[in-house]
């Protein structure tokens, strides 16, 4: 378990963690999301034990992370750009994750390589941006890992890779319970893998929620009446957002999706649909409501 309480981080002057309080379970996989120079990158180097913090706790597995080797020999963090010592070849950068890290396994390093179809022998400064990032994955998941830690993980992989690559991620978390953090600007990327997200905002949380209560609370509503609207079946319900194109009503509401059909049914809609909301479209709303510029936070 991670347990990060009133995490604060200053450079120079500038506060750009402010106060940050998060809990991420054994198992799980959260994602932080937020606007450039929100300080997910920082919150992220932080949880990994690189940089340290000016106040409040990073606690993972009962332990402070910072300068704690044992700790850090178990979290494995891949930045935006991954990095790789000059001339290593791949082979020999798995040499150097199998001395530093302890549960290295060399069956599995043999195994997804049938996956990554990359030449071991082959150095990987040579490689293109995409292929050094599967190098990343393919090192990161052969050390067994029990926290890992992604900024911008899919930046730069193809379509195909970027599903192997999540589903080994998946595996990994359904069959040995590995914790996952990532960082991302796209919603829609990380939308089928994360079961909690958060959103940051100049260093701090302005949204923190389970996805599944996210998905279950808010719904897309069109509507159309024959004759008079019917305003108070929807003031019983919490409206995000609210339109009308042409006879046909669009609302975004949050409440419970029984209660809405049962109440818009009773008055005999001409039209009526209730639609799933994407999560991209959820925070757009969410975030309409708490008057945030969308447009600065999701690029
Ligand atoms: N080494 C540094 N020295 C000074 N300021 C820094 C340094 N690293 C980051 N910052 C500042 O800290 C703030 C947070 O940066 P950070 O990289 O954590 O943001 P981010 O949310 O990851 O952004 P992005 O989505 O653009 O990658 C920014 O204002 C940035 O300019």
């Amino acid at each position: 378990m991670i347990n990060i309480q009133d995490l604060t981080k200053s450079y120079g002057r500038k506060k750009v963690v402010n106060n940050v309080n998060l809990q991420i379970n054994k198992g799980s996989i959260y994602g932080l999301l937020g606007s450039n120079g929100a300080g997910k990158t920082t919150i992220l180097k932080m949880v990994s034990g690189i940089l340290k913090q000016q106040s409040g706790t990073i606690i993972v597995d009962d332990e402070a992370i910072f300068e704690n080797t044992n700790r850090k020999a178990k979290l494995i963090f891949i930045p935006d750009r991954p990095y790789f010592f000059s001339h290593y070849t791949v082979q020999q950068m798995a040499e150097f994750y199998r001395n530093f890290y302890p549960n290295w396994n060399e069956e599995r390093f043999i195994k997804l390589q049938s996956i990554f179809k990359l030449d071991i022998k082959s150095k990987v400064h040579q490689f293109s941006k995409g292929m050094q990032r599967q190098v990343s994955f393919w090192l990161a998941l052969s050390a067994m890992p029990d926290y890992l830690i992604l900024d911008e993980p899919f930046d730069g992989l193809d379509v195909v890779v970027r599903k192997k690559v999540k589903n080994l991620i998946i595996n990994d978390v359904a069959e040995r319970e590995m914790t996952v953090m990532i960082s991302s600007h796209n919603l829609r990327e990380i939308e089928d893998i994360c079961d909690h997200i958060g959103i940051l905002h100049n260093g701090e949380f302005v949204l923190e929620k389970e996805l599944d209560d996210l998905k279950s609370d808010v719904h897309k509503v069109q509507v159309a009446f024959d004759g008079d609207f019917p305003e108070q079946i929807f003031n019983q319900f919490e409206v995000l957002h609210q339109e009308k194109r042409g006879t046909v009503h669009l609302f975004i509401l949050r409440g419970n999706r029984d209660q809405i059909d049962e109440s818009i049914l009773a008055h005999q809609p001409l039209i009526y649909d209730l639609l799933p909301l994407t999560l991209e479209e959820i925070f757009v709303y969410e975030m309409e409501g708490i008057g945030y510029a969308i447009e600065n936070i999701l690029v």
